[in-house]
């Protein structure tokens, strides 16, 4: 009832003029979360580890009527660059209003190999950056009562299988981010923070990593990305895309675990999992 009814009182001009960071914005959907952003007029400042395609999607920001557009390209395994980035946000504009966390280090849509290195590697890319740098975010955002928006997955909430490491990552996030959450409400701290619970999304990289294991029609990248900056703006707890598939998951997870499990096993195809 909550989730299909809560009235719907965004406007883009909500975030006209706001200073925006978003994560992993040089493909998928964090690069659709810049173009609408841009649209709408924000500011935006733009992370992710390839230059060349930040400075095309900067370049289009600009084009799409952004306030203004910067990048700052690198990776988030380095334990530097999140203080660096807000580092960045303060000098130019000299505060925050929104910080949508969304970048993800490579996993594969395999069994897991036992490779514990890359299991380290993924919590430091998908897990500890995101609170590295809300922590450093949390002092410009206090002063403009401003939001957290955490890209999480259905997989952080539901663990199907050949995605272990992958899963443990957005676990961990959900766990985080929601005890923090908790804490604001204790301290009267007024920073949002909104889960987004995620599932089949037709970006590039997760097309080619399950397409010939997941024969569902994955959902449109550009309305997600609309759909995450929405629930940011109205300071949504959570916000489930697609919402009735996300929103069954996760009724039929709370009821029947082990047939969702079954259900999901037997929706795959199996045979073509790639073994490394
Ligand atoms: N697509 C889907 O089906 C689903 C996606 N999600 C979530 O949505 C979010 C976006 O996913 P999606 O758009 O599909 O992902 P993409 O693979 O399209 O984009 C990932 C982004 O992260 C960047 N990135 C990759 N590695 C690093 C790194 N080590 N350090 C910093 N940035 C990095 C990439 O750029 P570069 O390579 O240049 O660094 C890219 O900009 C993720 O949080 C994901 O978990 C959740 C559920 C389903
Ligand atoms: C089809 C899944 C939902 C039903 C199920 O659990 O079987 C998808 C729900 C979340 C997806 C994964 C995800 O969170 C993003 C990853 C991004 C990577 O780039 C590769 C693909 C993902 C593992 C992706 C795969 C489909 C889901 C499991």
């Amino acid at each position: 009832f909550y989730f299909y009814s809560a009235p719907e009182n965004f406007s883009e001009e909500m975030l006209r003029g706001k200073r925006v960071i978003v994560t992993g914005a040089s493909s998928g959907i964090g690069e659709q979360m810049a173009y609408h952003l841009a649209r709408m007029e924000a500011h935006l400042l733009l992370t992710a580890r390839t230059e060349a395609k930040l400075q095309k999607v900067v370049e289009r920001c600009l084009e799409l009527g952004a306030a203004s557009a910067r990048y700052i390209s690198g990776s988030m395994d380095s334990p530097s660059l999140p203080e660096e980035v807000l580092r960045e946000a303060e000098n130019t504009w000299g505060g925050l209003d929104m910080l949508i966390l969304n970048h993800i280090g490579q996993s594969g849509f395999t069994f897991f190999s036992g490779d514990v290195g890359h299991v380290r590697n993924l919590l430091e890319t998908n897990f500890v950056s995101y609170v590295a740098l809300a922590t450093a975010a949390l002092p410009m955002l206090k002063e403009s009562e401003g939001n957290i928006v955490v890209v999480s997955s259905v997989a952080g909430r539901i663990a199907g299988p050949f995605t272990a490491s992958y899963s443990a990552t957005k676990f961990a996030l959900e766990g985080f981010f929601s005890s923090l959450r908790q804490e604001f409400i204790i301290d009267k701290v007024n920073v949002s923070i909104t889960l987004c619970i995620l599932g089949y999304i037709n970006t590039e990289s997760a097309v080619r990593a399950v397409s010939h294991v997941i024969p569902d029609t994955p959902a449109p990248k550009e309305e997600c990305a609309l759909e995450i900056i929405r629930a940011g703006a109205l300071r949504r707890r959570e916000m489930l895309y697609p919402p009735r598939a996300v929103g069954t998951m996760l009724l039929l997870h709370s009821f029947a675990p082990e047939l969702l499990d079954s259900i999901i096993r037997g929706n795959y195809r199996l045979e073509n999992v790639r073994r490394t």
